[in-house]
């Protein structure tokens, strides 16, 4: 496996707890995860899946389409219970929805009828923030993302990578510890996708929070992680683990022509390919 160097990983914000920092962000112990269908039908999602995520860490994880990627997700969101092991955050059993993990999915979870502003608003005003404040921040977030000639638009007269510009603020806005992305940017443009790497990065080494960043392209993974998860084909376990050493900060744009890239996207390709041609 390849050795991490997590350069960036000593400057960014401690995270404003009282826990260990040694303790995980996440720790799936075991996990399987078993569906029955209604009519009686069993597809094992999971088997014995074991995965830990540090404070601060930035993890990937990619595996064959209906391995169980989005099954991890809804795992550790508590959506989901395993059939057999344990879901851990921060130190403490998964016990219904916890208010420090956020979301960012594929499909956009803005409201139609609000505008920017207020969607921004949205998630300290339903956390019991005072209005003034909460429209103050909102305010600074559409601003950070880059929508402030937007703050009053609504989504509809928002382009793709705009209203996922609306979706980082509403989520980063409420300073998720852990911050759970399912295939956040596939329905972009390579531009756009290209640049909202880049902005997810900067906002993700201004705060101190782990994130699980599930995809299909290897090559996303890669650049933004510190470490690659691969899955098996399902019922998916775990495959390997690779520890991305490239510098940070890096640049989407730069860092996959890097020789070290490209090597490194061989190695996990030649793994993930047997998988891929299960299914
Ligand atoms: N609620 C459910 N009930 C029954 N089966 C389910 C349920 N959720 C997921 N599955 C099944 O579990 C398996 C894993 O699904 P999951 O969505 O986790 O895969 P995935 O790796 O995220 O897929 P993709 O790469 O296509 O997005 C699939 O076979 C899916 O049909």
């Amino acid at each position: 496996m390849i050795a991490s160097s997590n350069a960036l990983a000593a400057e960014r914000v401690p995270a404003a707890n009282t826990m260990n920092r040694d303790t995980p962000a996440i720790d799936i112990r075991n996990v399987s995860c078993r569906f029955i269908s209604p009519d009686g039908k069993a597809t094992v999602a999971l088997r014995d899946f074991t995965m830990s995520v540090a404070q601060g860490e930035f993890c990937a994880i990619v595996g064959p389409t209906g391995c169980g990627k989005s099954t991890t997700l809804s795992l550790i969101t508590g959506l989901l219970k395993p059939t057999v092991g344990e879901v851990r955050i921060m130190g403490e059993p998964v016990n219904g929805i916890d208010p420090r993990i956020g979301f960012v999915f594929q499909s956009d979870a803005v409201f139609p009828w609000r505008s920017v502003l207020h969607n921004v608003a949205a998630g300290p005003l339903f956390r019991g923030k005072p209005k003034d404040a909460a429209y103050a921040l909102a305010e600074e977030w559409v601003r950070r993302v880059g929508l402030n000639k937007f703050s009053n638009h609504y989504p509809h007269q928002l382009s793709g990578g705009m209203r996922k510009r609306v979706a980082l603020a509403q989520t980063f806005i409420n300073s998720p510890e852990i911050l759970l992305m399912d295939e956040p940017f596939s329905a972009l443009d390579m531009q756009t996708r290209t640049l909202m790497q880049d902005e997810l990065l900067q906002l993700w080494s201004s705060q101190s929070g782990s994130v699980v960043f599930v995809t299909h392209d290897l090559e996303e993974a890669i650049a933004l992680a510190d470490k690659v998860y691969v899955l098996t084909a399902r019922p998916a376990t775990l495959k390997s683990v690779y520890e991305i050493d490239l510098p940070r900060p890096r640049v989407m744009s730069e860092v996959r022509y890097e020789q070290r890239f490209i090597d490194i996207s061989r190695k996990i390709w030649s793994d993930l390919r047997e998988e891929v041609q299960m299914t």
